[in-house]
């Protein structure tokens, strides 16, 4: 389990993280989203003690990172995958960070092999593709058996068979009751591996919910077709309601329930000729919620909304 509490980082006037509280639980994949300079990998560094926070507390399994006696076991990090010596050879690699680790030879091949490097485990690291650098990263995270693991875009750089990999390997370690933290652009692939979504926009948390709940939390949209449009869209206007209209009959409706537009109509004696709610991905429900990070409107957190 991680938890931070008002977790604050300043570099100068900047203000990079700005008062985080969240948990990421155990027994699940929980995926960390932002725009670009969102404050993602200094989250990741202080989660770590690569960074020390302005203010404000993380801890790992109720430690801070830096305590632990074995901080390989405690959590496994994949943060840069090319803050590695590229004279190395991946074997050599993996097997000084064991030693230095008090961890036997013999994991260095056990992650070789659950890494897909035995290829490539006797060349140098200076001539990896960015997704071998990618694998080898990920072995290094796996090293300590860590009951807590934390990949900074794992899925970078990776062919598709290498992103079903990682997600493969992230729901395992869920299932096996671990903790799985992962911060990703790709909101699809997010979608598919997390379980939990913590979305971040300058700094601050603009969801923290489940994926389910982000999405749904987006799909108010229905599709309205009627040959009386026009008088339908009057008796659903209101406030907290949008209406767009592409043609004569149609009506695309934001913030109403499919049954309470269905209700509206017929005690109109309007006839639907279609009602159908728009399916919703976490990529709109991203957009939505990142679309001005500064000014949001309003917080989601476990399905509930919650003032800023
Ligand atoms: N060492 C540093 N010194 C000064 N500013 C920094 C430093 N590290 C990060 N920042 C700034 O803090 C903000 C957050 O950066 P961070 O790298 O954490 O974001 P991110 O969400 O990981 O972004 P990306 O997706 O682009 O990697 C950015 O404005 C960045 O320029």
């Amino acid at each position: 389990m991680i938890e931070a509490r008002g977790l604050t980082k300043r570099y100068g006037d900047r203000l990079a993280v700005d008062d985080l509280t969240f948990t990421v639980r155990p027994g699940a994949v929980t995926g960390f989203l932002g725009p670009n300079g969102a404050g993602k990998s200094t989250t990741m560094r202080m989660i770590l003690g690569l960074t020390r926070p302005t203010s404000g507390t993380v801890t790992i399994d109720g430690r801070r990172f830096a305590d632990g006696a074995a901080p390989l076991a405690q959590a496994g990090a994949l943060l840069d995958a090319k803050a590695v010596h590229p004279g190395r050879t991946a074997y050599h690699h993996l097997l000084a960070l064991a030693a230095t680790h008090g961890i036997p030879k013999r994991r260095v091949l056990e992650v070789i092999e659950l890494t897909g490097l035995e290829r490539v485990a006797a060349k140098r690291v200076g001539g990896f593709s960015l997704g071998m650098g990618q694998r080898l990263g990920i072995a290094g995270a796996l090293l300590g058996d860590p009951r807590v693991l934390i990949l900074d875009e794992p899925v970078n750089g990776l062919d598709p068979e290498g992103v079903r990999w990682v997600r493969r390997l992230a729901r395992h370690y869920a299932a096996e009751g671990r903790t799985v933290f992962l911060s990703s652009h790709l909101m699809s692939e997010v979608a598919v591996t997390a379980d939990q979504v913590i979305v971040i926009g300058r700094g601050r948390i603009l969801a923290d919910a489940s994926v389910a709940e982000i999405v749904g939390n987006a799909t108010a949209t229905v599709r309205v077709r009627t040959p009386r449009a026009a008088e339908l869209m009057r008796l659903l206007t209101r406030a907290g309601v949008t209406i767009a209209s592409e043609t004569s009959d149609t009506l695309e409706v934001t913030g109403i329930e499919p049954e309470t537009i269905a209700a509206a109509a017929a005690g109109a004696g309007i006839v639907l000729t279609e009602l159908t709610p728009l399916a919703s991905t976490l990529e709109d429900a991203y957009m939505a919620l990142t679309e001005n990070a500064v000014e949001y409107r309003s917080h989601v957190r476990n399905g509930q909304e919650v003032p800023r």
